[in-house]
């Protein structure tokens, strides 16, 4: 099976304090990859290592085939985009001109360009703010923004982290619709959120990420078992708190 990703014995500490430990992951190729975790388990730290932003201590990473390294660096960035969480705008650039200026650093040359901006603007109900300063954009539409620009770059592995965090249902719908599209076309999709209902159905392979490591992997085969008796809230309620008592702490309410 083809990996777009492969993560080995990766490392990070914040001021010594370990945030991901000795983690090992590997998503297949053109798979709808779903990475959820409690708040602090170390998923956004992940994403800002895979997409460069963020150093890693020790461990070994391969995207795409390529391992990370110096060499291959502005190679891997070339087919990476991504939507962070917060998503990296630049604040006095209107949204048109951001998102001209992501496709020219990625020498999008498509020959229809601005129909495509235009209508995937249109299409996540954006296009009235194309003149608009991008500070000025509410907390979705930054999202949305961020989104559009990423697609256009027609990246081979996309990350997502919390994409649909402050986004309407409408256009978490049609979000959902251009990431299948993409896998389609044979992109693959890393995904971090909290919205469960929306990861279980739209994810291909998901992941538990706990206290920087991961908890278990869920393939499809092991998903249509497990899902079988729970949703996917409870089986993520099952892990977590397997062995914790928590209920004991709040004794006094
Ligand atoms: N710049 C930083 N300096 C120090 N500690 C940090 C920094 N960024 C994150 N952390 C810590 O690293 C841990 C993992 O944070 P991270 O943001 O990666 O988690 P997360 O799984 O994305 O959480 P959430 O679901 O709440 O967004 C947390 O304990 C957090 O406090």
């Amino acid at each position: 099976m083809e990996r777009a990703l492969v993560i080995q014995n990766l490392t990070k500490a914040y001021d010594k304090e370990p945030v991901l430990k000795e983690l090992n992951l590997e998503v297949p190729t053109g798979n709808i990859f779903g990475l959820i975790g409690p708040n602090g388990a170390g998923k956004s730290t992940l994403i800002g290592i895979l997409t460069g932003l963020l150093s890693y201590d020790q461990g070994f990473v391969e995207i795409d085939g390529m391992p990370y390294s110096a060499e291959n660096e502005v190679e891997i960035k070339k087919r990476v985009a991504s939507v962070l969480q917060p998503p990296l705008l630049f604040e006095n650039f209107t949204s048109y001109e951001f998102i001209s200026y992501v496709c020219d650093m990625y020498k999008v040359s498509n020959h229809d360009l601005d129909e495509r901006i235009s209508s995937l603007m249109e299409y996540f109900e954006i296009e009235e703010f194309a003149q608009v300063k991008t500070k000025q954009l509410s907390s979705g539409s930054r999202k949305k923004l961020a989104f559009c620009a990423a697609i256009l770059t027609d990246p081979k592995l996309l990350f997502l982290d919390e994409p649909f965090e402050s986004v309407d249902v409408i256009s978490i719908g049609r979000m959902k619709n251009v990431i299948r599209r993409l896998k389609g076309k044979g992109t693959t999709i890393f995904i971090t959120s909290h919205i469960l209902e929306v990861v279980e159905n739209l994810c291909d392979d998901i992941a538990i990420l706990h206290k920087g490591k991961i908890l278990a992997y869920l393939d499809s085969e092991s998903r249509r078992e497990l899902e079988k008796d729970s949703n996917l809230s409870e089986i993520f309620e099952q892990y977590i708190e397997s062995g914790v008592d928590n209920e004991d702490r709040l004794s006094w309410l």
